[in-house]
């Protein structure tokens, strides 16, 4: 299989679409270590993939990517138990425009803080074997959702981090190839309740709920699925993946 032998990371792995990415990494033969919040959900989950993958495929560790001192741990917990780490999916994400700092602690700081620890024992200058990191933006970090200012901030952010560290790796010789997924509307919990979201821009619902009803939704899934081409094509590095209910297409940015 694809991913036989490699070790991923999935932060937000319990549920929605890092559940989806944890289940399809699982399917490719890798291994799993799954890092959230909701350990219920978590520890729902894991019953689930024991059942199917056995129980030394998978790991759940509870960490907030908010806390440096929790992702430290649980990485260093991930490379002591599996010998290293080939993939990392900063997916963790939460949608809160009233408490719009947490949004960017999670949703930027959160990326940026997993990606730089990771980077201490993914890197090849440091001892470690290269590998791939896959960031979870959104369609929003591509183009601004005006319900969500800084929701489509912190996407955004998200976007331009990703294509700087790949260029800063390949520049750097580190062995290590950055790519985002940017969905449009997937079907999970993040969605649910967005007029209790999105703070005051609430009032502006409606016209999301017509842009969703429009751009139509997304299974977990089909996002899962594109993570899983963006971590085994190894000819993409610095790539935006575009994930719509009616297809995919990569990003051409302009050359500056
Ligand atoms: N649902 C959608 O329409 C879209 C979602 N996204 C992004 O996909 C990612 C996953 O979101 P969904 O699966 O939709 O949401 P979700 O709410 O279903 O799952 C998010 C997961 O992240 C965990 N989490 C939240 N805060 C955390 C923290 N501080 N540390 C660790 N784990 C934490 C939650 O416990 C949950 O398991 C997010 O980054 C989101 O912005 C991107 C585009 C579209
Ligand atoms: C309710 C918030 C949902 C948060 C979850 C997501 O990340 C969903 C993102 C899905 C789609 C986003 C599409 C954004 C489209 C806009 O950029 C576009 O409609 C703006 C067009 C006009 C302009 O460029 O000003």
């Amino acid at each position: 299989m694809a991913l036989s032998g490699k070790v991923a990371v999935v932060t937000g792995g319990a549920m929605g679409i890092g559940r989806a990415i944890t289940e399809t990494l699982l399917q490719s033969g890798a291994t799993v270590v799954l890092l959230d919040v909701n350990e219920s959900a978590a520890k729902s989950l894991l019953d689930d993939l024991h059942k199917v993958y056995g129980r030394d495929r998978t790991l759940f560790l509870s960490c907030t990517v908010e806390s440096e001192e929790q992702v430290k741990a649980a990485l260093q917990k991930t490379v002591d138990t599996f010998g290293g780490i080939d993939i990392l999916c900063n997916n963790a994400g939460i949608l809160n425009e009233g408490e719009w700092e947490k949004t960017v602690s999670i949703n930027l700081l959160g990326v940026i803080r997993g990606t730089y620890v990771a980077l201490q024992h993914m890197n090849k200058l440091t001892g470690g074997r290269g590998g791939v990191v896959i960031n979870t933006a959104s369609m929003a970090g591509l183009g601004p959702l005006l319900s969500c200012p800084v929701y489509t901030a912190s996407k955004h952010g998200v976007v331009g981090f990703t294509r700087a560290m790949a260029a800063a790796s390949k520049a750097s010789d580190y062995g290590i190839r950055f790519n985002a997924v940017c969905p449009g509307f997937v079907q999970t919990d993040l969605i649910s309740n967005t007029k209790l979201k999105l703070g005051q821009f609430s009032h502006l619902e409606d016209a999301t709920n017509q842009l969703m009803a429009e751009m139509r939704m997304l299974a977990p899934s089909e996002v899962a699925a594109c993570v899983l081409e963006l971590a085994t094509d190894e000819t993409k590095n610095g790539e935006a993946l575009m994930v719509f209910a009616q297809g995919k297409q990569y990003v051409t940015f302009p050359t500056l």
